[in-house]
């Protein structure tokens, strides 16, 4: 077998592989993947799977609900994720560690430090990280939505090489396959754009979420952080051969040839902005110049409550979004400096504190 020259891969696992009969876990998919974990970390590569699924797993032992409610399928995750757990336990000889989280955690500068910490932690030490999304603890604000995502933004965190989505259909096709018999399956994409986003239609299997948008979503994710991502059918089993094989089974994602430094990959994709600073000069006036010096007479207004070293954006006041960047100065103070006439008040304080937002720490948006 040839040796794989991955590092590290994150391998997402979609419910419809989990609980085929949406009747509680089912071996039946999962013992081929648990497989290829093995292989893979046989061949010393570092695997984290993220799992989906619970919910599905779940669903069993709730036969009385009339109803899918939100609360309902909060509770059928609980019970399903430690079945789910179970099951994965179950095919390795090595030990496994549930890491559950929502975007709440992963935006949070701190906490995703933290997550990161702890995920090397766990594969320094053999340890196979298995996560999903916290389902029970989130709301609309707190929730990544789709393990899609999340298994992007993961990727991202824990600087993989390659990201794996394995769905139940065989990759990306130029239309949904299951409602057009004419659908081709596309096995390469060098960049995503809006006429890839335009072939992906819903989810149509019973169980799945957010259907091939968010995978391109993901694959957009990892891209531009440098990771290889890949669509594949996870029911077949020469998918895996393939892999190991070194071949693509699927449809590959290739990565950004210039791929995002880390913390901007972070604020442009997993930090979401606590507020706004709208200012008066076009994108190449306020940013491109010279990056990150945005005068205090140039602010128009600031929107929102935020404190120093949160996400902000940046907007220009014809609505255009200029950037993310980290606030050096809370709202309160910017708003001070906004409301006040004189420029020599904020000349003195950015002299003193510093720019409003630092070169560093700032990524630039598509003029949107
Ligand atoms: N262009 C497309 N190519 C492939 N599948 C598509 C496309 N558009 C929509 N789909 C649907 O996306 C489904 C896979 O997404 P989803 O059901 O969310 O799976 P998972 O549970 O694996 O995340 C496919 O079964 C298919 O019905
Ligand atoms: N967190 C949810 C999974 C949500 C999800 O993205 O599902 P899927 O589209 O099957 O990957 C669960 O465990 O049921």
């Amino acid at each position: 077998m040839q040796k794989l020259n991955w590092r590290r891969i994150v391998l997402k696992v979609g419910s419809a592989l989990i609980a085929p009969d949406q009747d509680g876990c089912r071996s039946r998919y999962l013992l081929t993947i648990a497989q290829f974990i093995v292989r893979c970390r046989s061949q010393g590569i570092e695997v984290i799977l993220v799992s989906s699924g619970s919910v599905a797993a779940g669903a069993h032992l709730f036969p009385t609900a009339q109803e899918r409610t939100v609360v309902m399928k909060k509770a059928m995750a609980a019970a399903g994720q430690t079945e789910m757990m179970a099951m994965w336990d179950r095919f390795f000889d090595f030990p496994s560690a549930q890491i559950l989280l929502t975007h709440g955690d992963l935006r949070d500068r701190e906490r995703y430090e933290s997550i990161r910490e702890t995920v090397f932690t766990l594969l320094d030490h053999g340890v196979l990280p298995i996560m999903n999304e916290n389902d029970t603890v989130t709301t609309d604000d707190l929730k990544v939505g789709d393990n899609d995502n999340l298994s992007a933004m993961v990727a991202a965190a824990a600087d993989a090489d390659a990201l794996m989505i394995f769905s139940d259909v065989d990759g990306l096709y130029d239309k949904n396959p299951n409602l057009h018999d004419d659908a081709v399956l596309l096995p390469e994409i060098k960049s995503i754009d809006d006429s890839i986003y335009a072939m992906a239609g819903c989810a149509t299997s019973a169980v799945g979420t957010g259907g091939m948008k968010t995978k391109i979503e993901a694959a957009e994710k990892a891209t531009s952080h440098g990771i290889t991502t890949y669509i594949i059918n996870g029911f077949k089993e020469q998918t895996f051969t393939k892999l190991l094989d070194g071949e693509n089974p699927g449809t590959i994602f290739l990565p950004y040839e210039k791929p995002m430094q880390e913390a901007i990959h972070w604020m442009t994709h997993t930090a979401s902005e606590q507020g706004e600073v709208v200012v008066a000069g076009s994108y190449d006036e306020s940013l491109e110049g010279e990056t990150g010096c945005i005068r205090g007479d140039e602010i128009v207004a600031v929107h929102g409550e935020f404190a120093v070293g949160d996400t902000i954006l940046v907007r220009s006041n014809d609505g255009t979004r200029l950037a993310k960047a980290t606030a050096n100065y809370s709202s309160c103070l910017l708003n001070f400096i906004a409301d006040n006439e004189q420029s020599e008040f904020s000349d003195k304080m950015q002299n003193s504190i510093g720019p409003v937002i630092s070169e560093k720490d700032i990524a630039l948006l598509e003029k949107s």
